[in-house]
């Protein structure tokens, strides 16, 4: 399997609109992507598709092997970890439970403990919150937790069951400057491990070195997509927001500022 995923020709319809309009993507083995594009561009949409929870009106899809329309999809979503700012939604499920039980529940890829739980997962479990150094909060429940530190927990989750395809959909929205590095700290455990990242934002400074590869989209359809220096221009930005953008290298890490006024 060279290819983690590929997206050929697909196209996703609702309501009689293109939501998503010939969609050409694919991920290699080794490189790790991030998604731009403005709200409303389609970015999740194209998510729920590569995850199997919203099937294309046309096009072929393969993901870590599987074959839509061939393959069972429910193996392929227990294959694919996902972390999103809108899991808080499941916060009042969770806010008694401590970072253990909360990262150890990864493995059933539920929220809140339903199975037995082996020695062996703990250990797991542990090994996590070590690498992710989160030994400060154990015994700590959610509700008490800041919300970077949730996020790193759930991060922490969703490796608990060695997925090979990990999807981060703006895990550092709404976190001020130093969460939000720590999070981004975080890929470098991430390819540490047989596991591949799709990286959601709007904001280029979270493309951090771990990014291999950039797609852009907009109004549904993809404005660029390759290498990430050849993605992360001012003419493809300026494109993909729809205002005159220019981008700045520091580290090896871009920053962007806008080129002039803009009136709503
Ligand atoms: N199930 C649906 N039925 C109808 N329209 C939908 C559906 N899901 C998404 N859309 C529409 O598709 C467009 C793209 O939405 P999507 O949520 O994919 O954008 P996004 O890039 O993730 O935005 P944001 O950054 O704000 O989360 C929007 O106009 C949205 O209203």
């Amino acid at each position: 399997m060279d290819n983690l995923l590929s997206l050929q020709n697909v196209s996703w319809k609702r309501d009689g609109r293109d939501i998503l309009s010939e969609i050409n993507w694919e991920m290699k083995k080794g490189e790790n992507w991030g998604i731009l594009g403005l709200n409303g561009s389609g970015k999740t949409s194209l998510l729920n598709i590569i995850t199997a929870y919203e099937f294309p009106s046309s096009g072929e899809i393969s993901v870590l092997g599987y074959s839509f329309g061939e393959s069972y999809l429910p193996d392929l979503r227990k294959e694919i970890g996902f972390v999103s700012s809108s899991l808080s939604r499941f916060s009042h499920i969770i806010e008694y439970e401590t970072i253990e039980e909360i990262i150890v529940s990864g493995k059933f890829a539920s929220f809140g403990l339903y199975e037995q739980v082996h020695q062996e997962d703990w250990e797991k479990a542990d090994e996590l919150i070590g690498r992710f150094r989160l030994e400060s909060l154990k015994g700590k429940p959610y509700k008490q937790l800041s919300q970077g530190e949730r996020r790193r927990v759930l991060i922490a989750r969703s490796l608990m069951n060695d997925p090979k395809l990990l999807i981060l959909d703006e895990p550092c929205s709404g976190l001020d400057i130093l969460s939000r590095e720590q999070v981004l700290e975080l890929t470098k455990e991430i390819v540490n491990r047989p596991c591949q990242f799709v990286y959601v934002t709007h904001h280029i400074e979270e493309l951090v070195e771990d990014v291999t590869h950039v797609l852009s989209i907009k109004d549904g359809k993809i404005v660029a997509a390759g290498p990430k220096h050849e993605v992360v221009r001012d003419d493809i930005l300026t494109e993909t927001f729809k205002l005159p953008v220019h981008v700045r290298w520091e580290d090896g890490r871009p920053w962007l500022s806008v080129e002039k006024k803009v009136h709503a």
